[in-house]
């Protein structure tokens, strides 16, 4: 991680993220936590439909193919997309840490261009925990996994509970996500009881 700003250096009581001991063994797909999320949901017609496994440790790959709905620039991803793919791959690794929580800062590097069709290769780290933070760090890679980086990010994730989406989440959404079962499954397997 290269801690650009002061908000994403750890602070010294901070310590190595542990990985829960129910997490998703490395290799294993994990799941989608919302249908109709725009970074990992089938139920997002627009979206990344980012397929995220676990990795060793804390960490994850991801692998998202850019889209024709995805452009910036003729024939170029997105800046604002490519954050987006970062930012939700990020956020898979509280998978692993069996915690909810949101992304309260993300920094990133667009390092070179990706073309529209290009399989962006991501990998994730979380590297320290502070009370509610989480201090994670992402890479995407063009041309295959060990290929060059297109992309990074260094990210703050604040630990919520799950008043949080129902707080501020819109209604209707809350209550249909409520309804529906494999949503309470996902909420279950954080451990929390809406
Ligand atoms: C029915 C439902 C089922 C649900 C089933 C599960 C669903 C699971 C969904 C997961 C979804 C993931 C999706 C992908 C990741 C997103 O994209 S998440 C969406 C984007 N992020 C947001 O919307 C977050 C918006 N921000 C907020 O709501 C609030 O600012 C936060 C982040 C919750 C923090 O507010 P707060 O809880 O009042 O915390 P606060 O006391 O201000 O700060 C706590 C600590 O964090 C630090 N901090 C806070 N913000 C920042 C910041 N921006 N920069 C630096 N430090 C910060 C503070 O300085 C403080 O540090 P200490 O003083 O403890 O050292």
């Amino acid at each position: 991680m290269s801690g650009r700003t002061t908000a994403l250096t750890p602070p010294a009581d901070a310590v190595k993220p542990e990985r829960h001991p129910d997490a998703p063994a490395p290799g294993e797909i994990i799941g989608t936590h919302y249908d109709r999320c725009f970074g990992c949901g089938d139920g997002a017609p627009h979206g990344l439909h980012l397929v995220t496994r676990a990795g060793e440790g804390v960490r994850v790959t991801a692998e998202f193919t850019v889209q024709e709905a995805h452009q910036g620039a003729p024939g170029l991803a997105h800046g604002g997309v490519l954050a987006s793919a970062l930012d939700e791959t990020l956020g898979t690794l509280n998978w692993l840490l069996r915690v909810i929580a949101v992304t309260g800062r993300l920094e990133t590097d667009f390092v070179r261009p990706v073309p529209v069709g290009t399989v962006l290769h991501l990998e994730a780290e979380a590297v320290a925990v502070a009370d509610r933070k989480i201090y994670s760090t992402a890479t995407g890679r063009i041309g295959g996994p060990d290929g060059p980086v297109a992309v990074r990010a260094d990210a703050l994730f604040i630990e919520v509970k799950v008043d949080h989406f129902m707080d501020n989440g819109r209604p209707a959404e809350i209550d249909a996500a409520l309804a529906d079962p494999d949503q309470l499954k996902v909420a279950r397997a954080f451990e929390v009881n809406p």
